[in-house]
């Protein structure tokens, strides 16, 4: 028992040394924990004086203070019980296992004397290398208990920081310089990778670094063992204990290079890494290797005691040139610049070569005399630098070398000069090789460039164009050095190929919201089919109403996405990892259109993703395909409401000042009866006339239902003062841009047809519009910048155009009309108010149509043409699936277009918006041929649809 104990505490003491040595750093944690333990007490100010005695000091006067060792004793019995648990496994009752415990206090006991021990040394060093006052405080000052409670502070002040900063911490625990530690830190680290144990990983760079210093000694060897052979004045008496040393010095580490790294180093066994040391040993004691380094190691210097020092006894140590072989190799795959390793390589080769043409020559000479004839060494000069001129000369061929007087140098003549033809021209090839397989990509970049330059040339492109194009080119190539990345990977397995994009673009691909919210395996689907693309300064990438057909990752750089005139307008600026252009892949706001120009800030550089390849892969990703839609839908609902805020503040004004009314209005009025109907709703339509007393209509028909109001110089708050049932409601402008023209001849006309319009047109049965407009110019727009149809809930209701409080939907462009609604009912003005700002961007929606997408019939439907033109009209109506016989060709017609997106054309159910039109039909017509848009409702929402198509 006693024995078991004497083993268990010597397992423990090895245990506490292998931590402490192995660990480092975390021994010094060990070391806080304990000082923390410590602390607890040093905190008591009696026993301060205690933890402060000189004797604490010093290592064998602590472990001998068998009172201090008794305290620590108390304290570890006290905070660390043997525990129950320990005792219940060894089946033993507590007083049973006495003896046991024993044991176990014992390993504590010392465990915490060691403990403590350091933390003392360590106070010690940190207190000594502390700042000068404290230092003059220790001199100088006599009272301890301020002074020790200072330090006592600043150690436990420490002690976050030791955890946090291995390194420095640890330099300055233990108290030993930067070398010091660095020394140390490498001397634990080689001594973890000699661990007999242990296997050594080829690739690794403690292997990379061992072979570089073996090659070193090799190179050695290679270079001094041949100069000291024939140089005899390299060797002399008097220096050679050095090369003596130096060869030492070499020969262990060969035999190092042999015993603690070849015997450990792991190697490929049926495809698989084999890490087992016996199967490692075996495998390089049957290896050629290990019989040309045992060979390599061959101890013929041990002639020297026979024969003197002669270098030619240590050529065996030329053997291991596969060493050399081995370091270049793996250089060669482990530097970012192969070439400079290979380019190396090969200037040693010649070199050498050269090296032993000199020694030969030296040689020669010397057996043949020096300066015996005109062929050999003079001796004049340096005699290795002479001698490495003529073998340079007569290597490369290129000099005029002395001729040859005997069969010996004839013979090594020509031996040197074959050399030079066949091996030194080799060499000289390989260098060339080496060089262009350096510089091929920036040949091949030149090339292509030259070729796309001359096509550009022939075809006589603009000289702004070619410039844009050779920045593009010269950009691309020095930010990426390449003209198309992929290239370089398209020999690599796809998984391969998808981790090296995924190492490259981590950093950007990271950042993709898309991406870290969903399915990870997502990233690595999506990853191979990003293009990448890089865009100049200025580059329109999308532009507004194109077919999307591609979503875009920004790599680096930054996108602007604008609008409004001369795109002035930044809705928002993309940096790094932001997604646009999904909005029209997706098809949220209804339709395939890109809905903002989205324009290269600076040099760009994007990922490409094509519709295609997006719709194949998050097919298999529904969450996905949610947060890009939602996304989607969250910036178009924002892009509305940029280009709703950044309206021209007139654009604001929904009641403008009324124009003077036209003076064919005002000859009008005159010519008709006071009291009649007409003159009651011309007065009410002119801007500045006032109108007559409602209950002086003569029409029943008003003067039950419309209540129509001169608004010209009403202030907003007094139009919403007569918003009754029975009164006119706003009067929307849309075009502040243009002042309303005055009518010219044919508007006036029509104009006039139109005043007269309730009248012409109107039966006792029979309900009219009494909505009526300024004329625009012919080809002015009336349209809203965003197609209605565009709208956040991908349903493309009208309704959506406007904003949340009804409020006007403002054109940015230029429109031009102005428009006046007169409505009779309150609850059919809510909806026509808010259709009076339907974007009608009769344009784009007709592109639109053009381009595929429906847009039109499914928002506009002409229900009917107004009665009240004389002209004839031939054309049908087909405006989405209704086959109502509407509309017509002539100078103007009306329709009664159902905007509510419904597909309904109940007139009373709906709300309905007028349209007149100049010329030919408004379908066939081009959408320059609206030569006046106005909207208006009817006067009784209950009028029957065939009313209107007379
Ligand atoms: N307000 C905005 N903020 C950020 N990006 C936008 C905004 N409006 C539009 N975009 C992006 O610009 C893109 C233009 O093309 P898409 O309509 O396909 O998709 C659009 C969105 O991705």
């Amino acid at each position: 028992m006693l024995k078991n104990n004497g083993r268990h505490k010597n397992l423990h003491e090895n245990e506490i040394g292998n931590e402490f040595m192995d660990q480092g750093y975390h021994g010094d944690k060990y070391e806080c924990i304990g000082q923390h333990l410590l602390n607890d007490e040093d905190e008591e100010p009696e026993r301060n004086g205690e933890d402060e005695e000189p004797g604490c000091d010093s290592e064998n006067e602590e472990l001998g203070s068998n009172g201090e060792e008794d305290e620590n004793r108390k304290k570890i019995d006290r905070l660390h019980p043997v525990p129950k648990i320990m005792l219940a496994l060894h089946g033993k009752e507590p007083h049973d296992c006495e003896e046991g415990s024993v044991a176990v206090q014992e390993s504590l006991h010392r465990l915490v004397a060691a403990f403590q021990r350091r933390t003392d040394r360590t106070k010690a060093a940190i207190t000594h290398t502390s700042s000068p006052d404290s230092l003059s405080s220790d001199d100088s000052s006599n009272d301890d208990g301020e002074h020790q409670r200072r330090r006592q502070q600043r150690l436990a002040s420490l002690v976050p920081d030791i955890s946090s900063r291995p390194d420095t911490s640890w330099q300055q625990l233990v108290g030993v310089s930067g070398t010091r530690a660095t020394l140390k830190r490498m001397a634990l680290r080689a001594r973890k990778y000699l661990a007999p144990s242990v296997a050594i990983e080829p690739t690794s760079r403690i292997y990379l670094t061992w072979l570089a210093i073996a090659n070193a000694c090799y190179i050695y060897n290679a270079i001094t063992i041949p100069l000291r052979a024939v140089f005899s004045n390299y060797q002399t008496a008097s220096n050679w204990h050095w090369w003596l040393a130096c060869d030492c010095v070499c020969d262990a580490i060969y035999a190092l290079d042999v015993l603690l790294f070849n015997f450990r180093v792991k190697f490929i066994d049926n495809g698989f890494w084999v890490g087992e040391p016996r199967q490692i040993r075996r495998h390089y004691a049957r290896s050629r290797r290990f019989k040309l380094d045992l060979l390599a190691l061959l101890p013929l210097d041990l002639l020297y005691l026979v024969v003197g020092p002669a270098p030619v006894l240590r050529l065996p140590r030329l053997i291991k040139i596969h060493v050399f072989w081995d370091c270049f190799n793996r250089l060669d795959s482990y530097l970012s610049s192969p070439y400079i390793v290979r380019l190396t390589r090969t200037v040693l080769y010649m070199l050498y070569m050269i090296h032993l043409n000199c020694c030969a020559y030296y040689g020669m000479s010397k057996l043949e005399g020096i300066g015996s004839n005109a062929w050999v060494f003079s001796g004049e000069g340096h005699s290795y630098i002479r001698c490495f001129y003529f073998a340079t000369k007569t290597v490369t061929s290129i000099g005029k070398n002395p001729r040859p007087e005997n069969d010996a140098e004839h013979v090594f003549m020509t031996a040197s000069w074959l050399l030079g033809v066949f091996i030194f021209a080799l060499l000289i090839g390989q260098i060339r090789d080496i060089m262009a397989t350096a510089t091929r990509a920036q040949t091949e970049y030149r090339a292509v460039m030259d070729a796309t330059q001359n096509y550009l040339h022939k075809l006589n492109l603009p000289v702004a164009l070619q410039a844009r194009i050779k920045l593009w080119f010269t950009y691309t190539w020095h930010s990426q050095k390449t003209l198309n990345e992929n290239d370089a990977l398209g020999y690599l397995p796809k998984k391969m190929r998808t981790d090296v994009a995924l190492s490259v673009h981590i950093s950007t691909l990271a950042k993709v919201q898309l991406f870290q919210d969903c399915d990870k395996a997502l990233l690595r689907d999506l990853v191979l089919k990003l293009q990448p693309v890089i865009y100049l300064p200025g580059d329109l990438v999308c532009k507004k109403g194109e077919v999307g057909k591609e979503m875009y990752i920004v790599q680096s750089g930054q996108v602007q996405v604008v609008g409004g005139p001369d795109n002035a307008t930044v809705f928002a600026t993309l940096g790094e990892g932001c997604v646009f252009g999904e909005v029209s892949l997706l098809a949220v706001g209804g339709g395939n259109r890109r809905t903002a120009d989205v324009v290269s800030r600076g040099f760009s550089n994007l990922f490409v993703l094509s519709k295609a390849d997006l719709h194949e892969t998050i097919r298999d990703y529904p969450e996905a395909q949610e947060i890009l839609r939602k996304k989607a839908r969250r910036l178009l609902k924002q892009t509305l409401g940029d280009v709703r805020r950044r309206v021209q503040p007139e654009d604001d004004v929904v009641i403008r000042e009324r124009q003077e009314t036209p003076k064919l209005m005002r000859a009008v009025l005159q010519v008709v009866r006071q009291d009649s109907f007409t003159a009651s709703v011309l007065r009410r339509s002119s801007r500045s006339l006032s109108p007559l007393p409602l209950n002086a209509s003569p029409c029943p028909l008003h003067s039950s239902h419309a209540s129509v109001s001169s608004l010209g110089t009403q202030s907003p708050q007094s139009v919403h003062s007569l918003q009754s049932p029975q009164s006119v409601h706003s009067l929307q402008s849309l075009s502040p841009a243009k002042p309303n023209p005055a009518p010219t001849n044919a508007s006036a006309t029509q104009y006039g047809k139109l005043l007269g319009v309730p009248c012409l047109g109107c039966g006792e049965d029979e309900k009219r519009l009494s909505l009526i407009g300024n004329f625009p110019a012919r080809g002015d727009s009336v349209t809203k910048e965003q197609p209605p149809d565009m709208q956040d809930d991908g349903q493309g209701s009208f309704d959506d155009a406007f904003l949340p409080d009804g409020s006007q939907h403002h054109n940015t462009t230029a429109p031009t009309s102005s428009l006046e609604e007169i409505n009779t009912d309150q609850n059919e003005h809510q909806p026509l108010s808010k259709n009076l700002h339907v974007d009608l961007d009769f344009q784009s929606k007709i592109q639109a149509q053009e381009g595929g997408v429906s847009l039109l019939p499914q928002n506009l439907r002409a229900l009917g043409r107004g009665s009240y033109f004389d002209t004839p009209t031939t054309s049908t109506n087909s405006f989405g699936n209704d086959t109502e016989t509407t509309s017509g060709r002539g100078v103007t017609g009306c329709f009664v277009i159902d905007v509510d997106g419904s597909n309904n054309n109940h007139f009373e159910d709906h709300p309905h918006m007028c349209l007149f039109s100049k010329e030919t039909d408004l379908m066939n017509g081009s959408p320059e041929s609206f030569s006046s848009v106005v909207f208006g409702s009817l006067p009784n929402p209950k009028v029957k649809p065939k009313s209107y198509h007379k």
